[in-house]
């Protein structure tokens, strides 16, 4: 089998995070899922879901599908990276990406979400693409719906095309190559503890020299930002007129007239270039003169992380042979 499916901004005016359609249950029920390669639950608002945690979202409802499973006794909780979290119960039941169907998938219902999911209506879930090894429903963790589709999939693999504020797309079990230009350069990655960990070859700012050093770090399409060691974000910001880290927005803010570099970053011997505008994410509020920038310092977080911001500059191979790879082509 191959598949596609769109992934889709949830905001118009930047890229906060973004969003594919996925059916679940017979007659099949369609929620807009955050596909996440940084974690590896697949949770759903549902019928579970207090009403007061509930703000706009699609829920999935179990007692509607007549090929839906309790799986008794088993229950989930996960707390991700900006502090947001949920819990709740498990049910299995047929659960579709882009046309790819997997009949018994671990759907993980919600009970409880904490009030940042409540408040993005433009969310009613996560896909974790992680390893199954993150998986945190107890006592026996499940499996990824690309562990369970792997084996029906034509090869082991799937592809992120994000793009900046349009829609993208994700396809599984194929590489489409009209979707890039030039050569996939693919690298090791590292498994351990569970998410798709790889090694950059190095950075550099503007038309700077490009500093050979690894980075290794997570490729994460639920995160919105790119967080890299300090010594990597304050030479970017030194080239940005008006810019400080500040402690009230919670990081590297700048005026937004401010002319800000690219960004390239090194997988192998080949490079890849963030723009001027995805680097420079949003005004810290509506209509401020002050922006957030793109590039953060993981300094608080203990990775690195690729996230959108990255991501959306290249065609990425998420390679799930034995021993997985993760592949990087300009587009
Ligand atoms: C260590 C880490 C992260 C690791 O992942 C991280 C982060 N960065 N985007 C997201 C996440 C997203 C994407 N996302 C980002 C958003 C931002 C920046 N804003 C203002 C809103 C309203 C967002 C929404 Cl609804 N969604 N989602 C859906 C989830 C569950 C995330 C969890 N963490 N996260 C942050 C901010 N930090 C410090």
């Amino acid at each position: 089998d191959t598949g596609s499916a769109a992934a889709t901004p949830i905001d118009p005016r930047f890229d906060i995070a973004y969003v594919t359609p996925v059916t679940i249950g017979t007659p099949p029920q369609t929620l807009q899922l955050d596909l996440d390669t940084g974690s590896s639950d697949l949770w759903v608002f549902s019928s579970h879901t207090p009403a007061s945690q509930v703000r706009g979202q699609q829920i999935y409802s179990p007692d509607k599908s007549t090929t839906s499973k309790l799986l008794d006794g088993h229950t989930w909780s996960i707390r991700y990276g900006d502090g947001s979290g949920s819990r709740g119960n498990v049910y299995t039941d047929n659960f579709a990406i882009g046309g790819i169907m997997v009949e018994t998938q671990a759907v993980e219902t919600a009970e409880e979400v904490s009030s940042s999911f409540t408040t993005e209506d433009n969310i009613d879930g996560l896909v974790g693409l992680g390893f199954s090894t993150l998986n945190t429903v107890s006592p026996e963790g499940q499996l990824t719906f690309f562990d369970n589709a792997k084996p029906k999939l034509d090869a082991p693999v799937f592809t992120a095309d994000l793009k900046y504020m349009k829609e993208g797309t994700y396809d599984f079990g194929f590489i489409d190559e009209s979707k890039y230009t030039g050569e996939i350069t693919y690298v090791p990655v590292d498994t351990d503890p569970g998410y798709w960990t790889f090694t950059s070859s190095g950075y550099g700012v503007g038309s700077g020299t490009f500093s050979s050093s690894p980075i290794t770090g997570i490729a994460d399409t639920g995160t919105s930002l790119v967080y890299l060691p300090t010594a990597i974000v304050t030479a970017y910001y030194r080239q940005v007129e008006g810019a400080t880290n500040s402690r009230s927005y919670g990081g590297y803010v700048f005026p937004c007239n401010s002319t800000l570099p690219p960004f390239v970053f090194g997988i192998g011997e080949a490079k890849f270039t963030i723009p001027p505008s995805y680097m420079s994410y949003a005004a810290v509020t509506d209509g401020s003169p002050t922006c957030f920038g793109g590039l953060q310092s993981s300094s608080g977080i203990g990775i690195n992380i690729w996230g959108d911001v990255a991501l959306k500059a290249a065609f990425v191979v998420f390679n799930g042979e034995e021993p997985p790879t993760i592949g990087w082509a300009n587009k």
